[in-house]
Parts: C-alpha cells; structure tokens; sequence
C-alpha cells in the first residue's frame, strides 16, 4: 500500500460544488476492492463517473471536491491525474465511516460554493446533462432538487411473516438518484440540525434530500434518468458495463 497524501488538499472556492462520494466499501458489491475503484472497461468506477459529467465538470464556475477512501494512495494520485487531465478542478478529501460523514468532510471544502451537488461514484453513468437540469432547477430558486424516475414494478407493503399488506399507489413513488442539488446554506444548516438527533435517526437518512425531508423543508423532484442507475450488487455491475459498452 503506497503513502496517502495528507487532507485536505485545498478547499474549494468556486460557485458550484459537486461533492463526488467515493469512499464507501462496496459490501454488497463484493469487490474485495473499494467499489469506486472498480474496472468499467478501462475505467474506475470514478473516473467513468467523471467521464459522464465531464462537460459539467469543466465548467469554470464547477469545482469537483472527490471524498476518497483513505489509505488508498496510488488510486488518489490516479485520481488527480485524471482530474489534471480532463480540466476537472478538484479537491481531495477522505471519506468516513458513513455516507453522511463522508459528505459532511466533503462540504468542509466548500465554504464558498453557493450551490452543492452530491453524487454517487457508484452512480457511474448519471450524465452532465442532468447535472445541468439539477443546477438549473436550483438557480431558479429550489433549496433542494433531486432526480427520481418513475417505478416500474407493481409495489406491494407486506407484513413480517411476509403476506401481502396493501398494494400502493406507483403514480406516488419515485426511485431517488443522484445529483441531489442543494443551496449550501440550506445543507449546512440540515446538517446542524441533526446535532441533536439520535444515532438511528441519522443512520436512517440514506441520502441527503431526508434531512430536509425530517425538517419539514420542501425538496423538489425532477426527472432522474435510467442511466444513473446505482452499482450496488454484481449484478448491476454488469448492467453498467454492459451499458458502458454499448456506448463506446
Ligand atoms: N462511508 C461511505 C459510504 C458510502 N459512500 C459513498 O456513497 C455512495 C453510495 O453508497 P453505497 O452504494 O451504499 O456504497 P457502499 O457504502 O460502498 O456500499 P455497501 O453498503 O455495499 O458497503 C457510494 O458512491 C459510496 O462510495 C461514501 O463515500 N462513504
Ligand atoms: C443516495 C442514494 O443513491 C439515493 O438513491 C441512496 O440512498 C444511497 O444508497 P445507500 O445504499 O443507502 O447508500
């Protein structure tokens, strides 16, 4: 295992900040690897990421801020090199033992931003343009906006001995994807209300827009895509590689 640069690197001061969160393990997936390191043809998991929101990325007004997993050197350099490469400014932090934690570390280098994007690495192929659509539906005014595409499957509540409940009504439900776009302010201040909350209350919010959600804050949904699927099983491994080729 090679030296991991010190963090963080530099904080971030543009008006846009996509908080990039790379650090998980990956258990369900399986690896034996962290998950964004993982080989999509002949990318990491990341780096297909950051190819997907490429254009977005460059924007001068964008800067990338990417929550690695720590003691994983040779792939932070990889990483910046990348970043180098393709005109991504970026900023490196490590992640913790969560995902809030992991985007809370990733928000300390954003002091600045006005406006805070947090995607999945594991959401390899969400595109720029539905960046652009998160960003836009902030800049109209929106204090957080998530993408969510419709559920294509009957859904039914069932009961612990596994019978069936209720049928529920799919024209309510969306299955939430990332970006999920936020003033900073308001994120910030999100976050510092769930100082007081309980340990199962936080480890019960599994994505951002849900501490607004528990505040009473409104969070807008817009159309997510079929392409941001999330890598969490083999399975969906394949699904993604298999997407990814086609595309080459
Ligand atoms: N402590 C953590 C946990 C998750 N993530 C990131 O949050 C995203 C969504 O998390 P998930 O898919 O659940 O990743 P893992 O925690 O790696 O998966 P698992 O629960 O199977 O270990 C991923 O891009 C992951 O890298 C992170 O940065 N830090
Ligand atoms: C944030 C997220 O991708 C929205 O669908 C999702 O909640 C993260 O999944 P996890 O498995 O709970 O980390």
């Amino acid at each position: 295992m090679t030296e991991t640069p010190a963090v963080p690197r530099k904080e971030a001061s543009a008006r846009v900040a996509v908080i990039m969160v790379a650090a998980g393990q990956g258990t369900r997936l399986g690896y034996g690897i962290p998950k964004a390191e993982a080989p999509i043809a002949e990318h990491s998991m990341l780096e297909t990421a950051l190819l997907s929101a490429d254009s977005f990325l460059r924007r001068d007004d964008v800067q990338l801020v990417a929550v690695l997993p720590p003691e994983r050197g040779e792939f932070q350099q990889l990483i910046e090199n990348f970043a180098r490469e393709h005109g991504h400014h970026l900023a490196v932090t490590h992640g913790g033992a969560t995902r809030t934690e992991s985007v809370l570390n990733g928000l300390v280098l954003a002091p600045d931003a006005e406006f805070v994007l947090v995607h999945d690495a594991a959401r390899p192929l969400a595109s720029a343009v539905l960046f652009e659509r998160v960003l836009t539906s902030l800049e109209a005014g929106s204090e957080a906006t998530i993408p969510g595409i419709k559920v294509a499957d009957t859904i039914k509540r069932i009961s612990t001995t596994a019978e069936v409940a209720e049928t529920v009504n799919r024209d309510e439900l969306r299955a939430i994807q990332t970006p999920q776009g936020f003033q900073r302010v308001a994120l910030q201040e999100a976050y510092v209300a769930t100082q007081s909350w309980t340990d199962a209350e936080r480890e019960a919010a599994t994505d951002e827009a849900m501490l607004f959600e528990m505040q009473g804050r409104p969070v807008q949904v817009i159309e997510g895509e079929q392409r941001a699927l999330k890598v969490t099983t083999a399975h969906d491994l394949q699904v993604v590689r298999f997407l990814a080729s086609e595309e080459q």
